[in-house]
């Protein structure tokens, strides 16, 4: 009888480390180790009688001597090697003490989170810097409430924003010539300032008869989601209700989902909302990141990083104040 060699699971625990300027912190794997050389977030094993936080905070002190004080469980994703299989629980840190030295002989250096001048990077952190690095701002666009409101505040919003952003264009109640100028509004002000646009799937089932082609990626409803619908087309991600849907969008390889509503929003009215402690539960498990959505403001961003989201998405609160 053949007998087959039973490879360990390990859980490790994975920091990405923020400095103020937005750069992360990149270890070069030493040599005795399996895949030396290779760049990779700073780490390690998470030991029996550890949470994966006490795991992160030793190795960031074992490795780079530095004391991270504060961050956020990110997300979790497996990975088959030919040592171990492993479950790396991706972290941000976003704040530390000391500067990093090296403890282990190991290089390291500050880089881009996306980073295309680090080579070779592990096989498994390597295809989730796209979704690591994507913005984690999402604003919704709203003109069915007001055409000149919802402009003033996109353009207010877009002038006072300095990083990457989506823009969703989601009109549910627009059709004709009110959803054309619309979409020609928000799709000129995402081309002049460089932002990326997203394009309800449902809004999009009223716009496409107007246009030649998809004009962006698609961000498919949970209906559309569990569907199937639209696999020829480019999406980028989904709202979800529930884990089943948060698996839904991970088999179907899409680069973020969008969960919510975390607090009680006027867009549903009667409902007390998910609150951060459940949107934990749920995100934790996704496998890609997560945007928290429902009555969230700009000022939530650290809570929402807190617990397990990539960042947080608005409908009304974008561009006031
Ligand atoms: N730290 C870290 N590990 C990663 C990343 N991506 C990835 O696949 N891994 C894998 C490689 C290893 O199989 C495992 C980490 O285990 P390790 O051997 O480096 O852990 P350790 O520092 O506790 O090692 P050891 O000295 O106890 O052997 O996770 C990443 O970005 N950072």
């Amino acid at each position: 009888m053949t007998t087959y060699p039973i490879k360990p699971r390990i859980d490790v625990a994975v920091a990405v480390v923020f400095n103020a300027g937005g750069q992360v912190l990149w270890g070069c794997r030493p040599e005795g180790k399996p895949y030396a050389g290779y760049w990779e977030f700073p780490g390690g094993k998470v030991e029996p009688d550890e949470t994966v936080w006490q795991a992160l905070v030793r190795e960031l002190k074992e490795e780079l001597d530095i004391t991270a004080l504060e961050g956020g469980p990110w997300f979790r994703i497996e990975h088959d090697y030919e040592h171990a299989n492993v479950r790396l629980h991706l972290y941000r840190v976003w704040r530390f003490e000391g500067s990093p030295k090296s403890l282990e002989n190991q290089r390291f250096t500050w880089a881009s989170l996306d980073s295309s001048d680090l080579s070779p990077i592990l096989p498994a952190t390597e295809p989730l810097l796209p979704k690591l690095a994507q913005p984690t701002v999402m604003a919704l666009s709203n003109y069915e409430a007001g055409f000149e409101a919802c402009a003033q505040r996109l353009e207010r919003g877009l002038s006072n924003i300095k990083t990457p952003i989506y823009i969703q264009f989601r009109e549910k109640a627009l059709s004709g010539n009110a959803l054309i100028q619309a979409f020609e509004h928000c799709y000129g002000l995402c081309q002049k300032t460089g932002q990326a646009m997203l394009l309800n799937s449902d809004t999009w089932l009223n716009l496409r008869e107007h246009l030649d082609a998809l004009p962006c990626p698609l961000h498919l409803t949970q209906a559309h989601l569990l569907s199937g619908q639209f696999q020829d087309l480019q999406c980028a991600g989904a709202s979800v209700h529930d884990t089943d849907s948060l698996r839904i969008a991970f088999d179907r390889s899409l680069t973020y989902a969008v969960l919510g509503a975390v607090k009680p929003t006027p867009s549903h009215p009667g409902q007390p909302g998910l609150g951060w402690e459940k949107f934990l539960e749920s995100a934790q498990g996704a496998r890609l990141p997560v945007f928290a959505i429902g009555g969230l403001a700009a000022e939530d961003i650290r809570d929402a990083h807190l617990h397990g989201a990539h960042g947080i998405a608005m409908l009304s609160q974008f561009g006031l104040g």
